[in-house]
């Protein structure tokens, strides 16, 4: 199951991993909003469902929208791909532990919803992908996994994102499979996936 909000890329790059033997299938697409990434898994003949936040009373009704709709696949594991909205109590309640997020910055680094222009406008000289487990805070959850990106001088934010989307592509599908196949031991703050 994958969470998006936005061009899909990751989901794109998700669904090109997951054929073969590869040790995980996307079973639906969970977005907020209309955007490319609903239609990337209509192309690919995944289900997809929006769960938008206007359409809810207030943001309890969303969550708990979200967790109804989301439970309907039975996911084993859930991966937020650029899925632009923190996710609630009764959402965390029933997935938590199960959910991994990707994230453009070197954690605790830049959390939030605009690590790279932050990045760039702190001017840092390297930033990076942060893949980890989502808990109630906002993206502080254990840290499944991590890689440099360098800052270039010439760099603009399209031009970081991009080239850490590279990395993030890759990092995601490896940390997925790894968790797919062998899980993940946290203690909350530490988590390691064993050899
Ligand atoms: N409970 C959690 N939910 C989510 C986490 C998390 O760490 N804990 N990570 C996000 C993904 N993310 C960063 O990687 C992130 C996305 C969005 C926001 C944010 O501030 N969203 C605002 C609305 C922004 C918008 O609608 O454009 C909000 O939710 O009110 C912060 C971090 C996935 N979910
Ligand atoms: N804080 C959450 C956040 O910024 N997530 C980021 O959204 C992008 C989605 O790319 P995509 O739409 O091309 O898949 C990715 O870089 C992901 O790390």
């Amino acid at each position: 199951m994958v969470l998006a909000s936005g061009t899909g890329s990751l989901l794109q790059s998700l669904i090109a991993a997951a054929v073969d033997d590869y040790p995980a299938r996307i079973v639906a697409v969970g977005v907020d909003r209309d955007c490319a990434a609903a239609g990337h898994a209509e192309t690919a003949g995944i289900p997809a469902f929006r769960v938008g936040l206007r359409d809810h009373a207030d943001r309890a009704a969303w969550d708990r929208a979200l967790t109804k709709a989301t439970d309907a696949y039975q996911p084993d594991l859930i991966v937020s791909a650029g899925f632009m909205k923190i996710l609630g109590p009764e959402f965390l309640d029933r997935f938590g532990g199960r959910i991994i997020n990707t994230h453009p910055a070197l954690l605790p680094s830049f959390p939030g919803a605009h690590a790279v222009p932050d990045a760039l406008a702190y001017g840092v000289k390297v930033t990076g992908s942060t893949v980890h487990l989502v808990d109630a805070g906002v993206d502080t959850g254990p840290i499944l996994a991590q890689e440099p990106v360098p800052v270039l001088e010439s760099d603009d934010e399209a031009s970081l994102h991009e080239r850490i989307k590279t990395v993030e592509r890759r990092l995601l599908a490896e940390v997925l499979a790894a968790v797919a196949t062998r899980g993940v031991i946290s203690d909350g703050r530490k988590a390691v996936i064993p050899k």
